[in-house]
């Protein structure tokens, strides 16, 4: 077998944890492209702790046509990205798409046939810590809609560190994972707090009716989220690490944009375009572009 040729874009907490799950198959050859060069991430996860060199490049360079771009960058970065995604996708490279949200194909359009982009949804928290490195909360989970071309991509991963899941409704995989990441998100955000909050019941209920809120979105958007949905999702922010963070309250503290639209701001849109009513994520979404200046 050849090598693949595999580029990752946005080397951040996700594009780290991807350079590090696809070194791991030495018939991969990496090509690193962020905004910001460093030389090295360390990754913790579970007790061992790993030092990732990094080959980063900050401008786009043709190197060989890629067989692979992965994209790990997050919605409000993707129209200062251009210029990446003209230089490196080539008529024959595959995309794959790593961000919360929905609709990920559809800025990725212009560069390249639908059938050669690959949407996902991770689940994988992934914080930077005091010690400055990315602790890994628990073993990525990635999931990707049943078809030839997520097979071809799995392939290049070595399934004993990532669980990878194959589904045929991949729109309800991605609500179910949107709703999660806007409702602990923006509590999280809003607040400051860590996971640790979620000890607490009047949280816990606001978490509950947010999600009962979305899910009347996701519904009308033709999803097929199960009532069983929000029980489950009790059981796992309460199983989480009380100093779990998330990446709006990460990017809160670090004075970035957060991902506001692609998250509350997303559902807002959907409810009032289907007349479902979501006030309680309307005010959150509110003040989630307040959060940070450079958002209004
Ligand atoms: N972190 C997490 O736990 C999880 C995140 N996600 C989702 O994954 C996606 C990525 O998130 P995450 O990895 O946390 O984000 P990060 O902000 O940690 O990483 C994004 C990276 O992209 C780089 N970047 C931004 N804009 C550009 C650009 N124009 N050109 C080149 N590089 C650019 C950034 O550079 P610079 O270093 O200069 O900022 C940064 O390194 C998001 O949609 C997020 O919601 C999903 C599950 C869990
Ligand atoms: C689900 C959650 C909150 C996990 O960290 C996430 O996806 C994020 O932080 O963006």
């Amino acid at each position: 077998m050849g090598t693949k040729q595999i580029g990752i874009l946005g080397i951040g907490a996700i594009g780290s944890l991807m350079t590090y799950q696809l070194g791991l198959n030495k018939n991969n050859t990496l090509f690193l492209y962020s905004r910001t060069k460093r030389e090295q991430v360390d990754l913790k996860i579970k007790s061992d702790l790993i030092s990732l060199p990094l080959n980063i490049s900050s401008h786009p360079k043709k190197d060989q046509e890629l067989e692979w771009l992965i994209i790990c960058i997050k919605e409000h970065h993707y129209k200062y990205a251009k210029h990446w995604f003209k230089k490196l996708i080539g008529p024959n490279t595959k995309v794959l798409v790593i961000r919360n949200g929905l609709n990920l194909k559809g800025p990725l359009l212009r560069y390249t046939h639908e059938s050669h982009i690959l949407e996902s949804i991770i689940d994988a928290p992934v914080q930077w810590t005091d010690s400055n490195e990315y602790e890994v909360i628990h073993t990525p989970k990635l999931i990707l809609p049943r078809s030839k071309v997520a097979t071809s991509f799995s392939r290049l991963l070595n399934e004993e560190h990532i669980q990878i899941t194959f589904v045929q409704d991949f729109k309800t995989a991605s609500w179910e994972k949107l709703a999660e990441a806007a409702a602990l998100g923006s509590i999280l955000c809003l607040t400051g707090e860590t996971c640790r909050i979620f000890k607490y019941k009047k949280p816990r209920k606001l978490f509950v009716q947010l999600l009962q809120e979305i899910i009347k979105v996701a519904q009308a958007d033709g999803a097929a989220i199960d009532l069983g949905y929000i029980p489950e999702m009790v059981k796992k922010i309460k199983a989480y690490p009380p100093d779990k963070s998330s990446s709006m309250l990460m990017d809160k503290t670090w004075g970035r944009p957060i991902e506001v639209n692609a998250k509350n701001g997303i559902i807002s849109k959907l409810g009032k375009d289907y007349g479902v009513q979501t006030p309680i994520n309307d005010t959150l979404a509110t003040l989630l572009t307040f959060v940070n200046h450079r958002n209004f």
